[in-house]
């Protein structure tokens, strides 16, 4: 079954909202836990044991995981195959990006199923071009994975960037969804590759319709709203509005399991 079918299958189960486990070194300290691997398993693993039976997706960034090294990505993979084990699926943020012979290397990291860190799906950036993500886009097929591509991030430095006009007059983030689009042809109920559209950006003028799901991260902590994903995003085809820190910061299980809950009924259409 392809990512877009499993995650299309798992919003209708669970609802939209995407939980980031995102181990920051200051959670940590509020949490009462030492910023070193012994704390983060504490703090990873209480969060997966709370939400996990309960969303459609959780996305731990890589980057707080790596920065304990070895031992901070083998908690990584217990995260991985603890959320998968309970019934979600896993967004990897790891945000690569790179020549096609290398992307082949992270695709075999991240998205072949013999590999440690095997994930539904992962985070890529275009920014080397869209076509050197395509040994990607190629072992995702192979494995039926999923990938999410930055288009409009929530980050206010994104637009220099992201709203640079192209040679036929559109810009560089049409440019990615309109690759999106042709990647998603004719797939039912849902493409597998996907789109970053922060929940912050306020308005814009680009085309969601392309058949792939997005991902809205900004939602919570960066001020995005429910308001601003159901203004932002009515033509698209599914969206995953993102909150990490907003959910972490609860700390009690209950609270976090109670806070996932809600959001989704809200989030209902
Ligand atoms: O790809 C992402 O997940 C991402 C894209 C983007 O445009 N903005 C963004 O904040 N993110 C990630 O989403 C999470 C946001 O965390 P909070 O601001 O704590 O909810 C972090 O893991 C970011 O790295």
């Amino acid at each position: 079954m392809t990512f877009g079918a499993r995650l299309h299958t798992a919003i209708a189960e669970r609802g939209p909202f995407c939980v980031g486990i995102d181990p920051h070194s200051a959670l940590l300290h509020d949490w009462g836990l030492t910023d070193d691997v012994a704390g983060l398993e504490t703090f990873a693993m209480t969060v997966v044991e709370a939400v996990a039976p309960h969303v459609s997706v959780v996305k731990p960034q890589s980057a707080f995981y790596e920065r304990f090294g070895s031992r901070g990505v083998a908690v990584l993979e217990r995260v991985i195959a603890e959320s998968r084990a309970a019934g979600a699926l896993v967004l990897l943020d790891v945000k690569r990006g790179d020549i096609g012979s290398t992307s082949q290397a992270y695709a075999d990291a991240y998205l072949d199923p013999t590999s440690p860190l095997a994930s539904d799906a992962i985070t890529v950036s275009p920014f080397l071009g869209f076509g050197s993500l395509d040994p990607i886009f190629d072992s995702a097929r192979r494995h039926d994975g999923g990938v999410f591509v930055l288009a409009l991030t929530s980050n206010k430095e994104g637009p220099e960037v992201q709203h640079a006009s192209t040679a036929d007059g559109g810009t560089v983030a049409g440019l990615m969804l309109d690759h999106l689009r042709r990647l998603n042809a004719d797939a039912e109920p849902l493409g597998s590759f996907g789109a970053v559209v922060g929940a912050t950006i306020g308005t814009t003028d680009e085309d969601l319709a392309f058949n792939g799901p997005v991902l809205a991260p900004g939602f919570g902590a960066q001020g995005g709203t429910i308001a601003d994903v159901r203004r932002l995003f009515g033509s698209a085809a599914a969206v995953l509005p993102s909150s990490s820190r907003d959910v972490l910061r609860l700390q009690r299980p209950d609270a976090m399991r109670d806070y996932v809950l809600r959001t989704n009924e809200e989030l209902r259409p």
